[in-house]
């Protein structure tokens, strides 16, 4: 190779790094096609940068966004080509639909950066349709394919094919093909989890529940006396309360600010490991107190409203978390339901109750959801969501079931405050009662 050759390559591969993956490109057709089932999307709506709910012929906008950011014909291709290369045509076809109307409207004009073709995506959706059982819709897009490229031998066979499936069995022609949603293994909640997220956190029969208040709270401490803190009970049994205003916008960034350097992709315990999954798409990261007297702080007021020890080993680091667009953590607990739980090697027991902070508010989507409690919260920046992971007896709260929906629009960050059993004997008493 010649020098100059040398150096295009080599400073090529150092760009190279910085640039997006097939990761990238995989996790982000995957992030749309989540916000497609969970928010019920429709994808032309998707493509055209607005979002809005299809049930049955019922159009609601879920979100209006200032600026229209559409997709090309190109990008529809390459999310339907990484769920049609994971033999999901339930996805598959509405984006490849979606890439071949885009093509359509703008044969011949072709740009540099499209990776894909009219001719590749009648292709794909062709194929799609054939394997989702429509053969007739298989039969016209490879016809239509024939019109651009004539002399495509394989596209020939498959036509044939379809014509003789067809002349054999004629009811293919009308069969409606119904293909099913990949079913998500994670997710036996699937549809409530869903329907919560949907209410993007709004609780309408919330006012008319008269245990439910709003309070000041005090706890009778000092630091609380001074400036008390708007305490709202969401939900009693799992009690579970949002403290409003619970740090201020500066300090929010300020942790956020710390965390950033050290975001690395989210994992969860398996089994003895901490693996990364499907089912939580954030980055997070570690701080220990001693990154900043500012968490020291954060830690008494912690302590001051829950009235629970907080120092090392009596509770976890705060873990801050940032979602991105499509980013979510499916239900789950956050104590563990095994023995051999990495989060027993803290040897300061389960994890009793959760402290989590809204680090930043978000412009759709990303509500905290209870699936089996049945209610969301919606993201209140500034706010701390507080409640009990398990009962008194030590048992694990089954009715914490908890979930991040999908972001839909903007940022989330959360910050989150384990507390364990140990260190609150006195603070929080135990009770044999299995209710408690
Ligand atoms: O992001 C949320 O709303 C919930 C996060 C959560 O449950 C967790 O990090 O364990
Ligand atoms: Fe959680």
């Amino acid at each position: 190779m010649k020098d100059n050759e040398v150096a295009l390559k080599d400073g090529y591969e150092k760009e190279e790094q910085d640039l997006p993956a097939f990761e990238d490109l995989e996790g982000a057709a995957r992030a749309l096609m989540r916000l497609q089932d969970v928010y019920m999307l429709n994808v032309k709506g998707l493509a055209r940068g607005v979002f809005q709910r299809v049930t049955g012929s019922a159009v609601t906008d879920l979100y209006s966004p200032r600026r229209l950011f559409s997709l090309t014909a190109d990008d529809c291709f390459q999310v339907g080509k990484v769920a049609y290369d994971m033999g999901d045509y339930y996805h598959a076809i509405p984006w490849l639909e979606e890439a071949v109307s885009l093509f359509r409207g703008s044969y011949g004009e072709w740009k540099t950066e499209d990776e894909g073709s009219l001719e590749d995506a009648l292709d794909h959706l062709a194929f799609a349709y054939f394997q989702a059982g429509n053969v007739s819709c298989a039969l016209s897009l490879s016809r239509e394919f024939l019109l651009y490229s004539p002399d495509n031998k394989r596209m020939a066979r498959n036509v044939l094919k379809y014509e003789k499936l067809l002349a054999e069995s004629p009811n293919q022609v009308v069969a409606e093909a119904v293909i099913q949603r990949p079913n998500v293994p994670h997710l036996q909640t699937r549809d409530t989890y869903e329907g919560l997220c949907q209410t993007l956190g709004s609780q309408p029969t919330h006012y008319q529940i008269p245990s439910l208040y709003c309070s000041y709270e005090t706890n009778s401490s000092p630091f609380l006396l001074l400036q008390p803190v708007r305490k709202e009970v969401i939900h009693l049994e799992p009690y579970v309360v949002l403290y409003h205003d619970f740090v201020s916008d500066s300090e929010a960034q300020k942790i956020r600010g710390l965390a950033e350097p050290w975001l690395q992709r989210s994992v969860v315990a398996s089994g003895e490991k901490q693996l990364p999954v499907e089912y939580r798409i954030s980055k997070s990261a570690w701080l220990k107190d001693t990154v900043d007297p500012m968490l020291v702080t954060l830690d008494h007021r912690i302590a001051a409203l829950t009235g629970l020890d907080v120092q090392p080993p009596y509770a976890e680091y705060l873990q801050v978390v940032n979602y991105g667009i499509g980013g979510h953590y499916e239900p789950h607990f956050d104590h563990a339901t095994s023995p051999t739980s990495p989060l027993y090697r803290m040897k300061s027991g389960n994890r009793v109750a959760t402290f989590m902070i809204y680090l930043s508010s978000v412009e759709a989507g990303g509500a905290t959801a209870f699936i089996y409690a049945n209610f969301s919260v919606p993201v209140v920046k500034n706010a701390a969501l507080f409640w009990w992971n398990l009962h008194r007896s030590g048992e694990g709260d089954s009715d914490t079931l908890h979930a991040g929906c999908p972001v839909l629009v903007g940022d989330k960050w959360v910050a989150n405050k384990w507390i364990h059993e140990y260190g609150q004997e006195f603070r929080r008493p135990c009770s044999s009662s299995p209710e408690d």
